[in-house]
């Protein structure tokens, strides 16, 4: 699977965002290491707070569907941003719980502009569970 695949599938995920307050759809594919793919779009709330972000959409629902923490091999993220789009910092927790360290983060926009980070890279000075730090 190439970055510009899953960007594809990211692509794919974004037509279904539930968007009506921001108008502003993200979309994600997180490829396991079983080679499936979990798609993530953002679902919004008119309570607002309630609204998941596309990112850990995939995350979660990846979850529900059986994947063990760790077991996740990369992350594609795209929305119609001017540079890239990176996650935002309630995500970037939940990559840094959920995914390895290492893990590639493509970032992208409508026009192509890609740019890839770990997970680590996007949190650096993670809050990490005691239980987790020697894993
Ligand atoms: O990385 C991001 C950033 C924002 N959003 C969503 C949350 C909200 O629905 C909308 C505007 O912030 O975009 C995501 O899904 N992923």
């Amino acid at each position: 699977m190439t970055n510009e695949q899953l960007l594809e599938h990211a692509m794919e995920a974004r037509k279904r965002a539930y968007v009506p307050y921001s108008k502003f759809a993200v979309g994600s594919a997180l490829l396991d290491t079983s080679g499936h793919i979990h798609y993530g779009c953002n679902v919004e709330n008119g309570a607002y707070s309630p609204t998941n972000c596309a990112e850990r959409t995939s995350l979660h629902r990846a979850i529900a569907d059986g994947v063990k923490r760790g077991a996740f091999a990369a992350i594609a993220v795209v929305a119609d941003t001017n540079g890239p789009c990176t996650p935002c910092g309630v995500c970037r927790q939940v990559l840094s719980e959920l995914c390895p360290q290492d893990m590639p983060v493509i970032m992208s926009n409508l026009r192509g502009e890609t740019k890839v980070m770990t997970v680590a890279e996007l949190l650096p000075g993670a809050f990490v569970l005691e239980e987790h730090k020697n894993i």
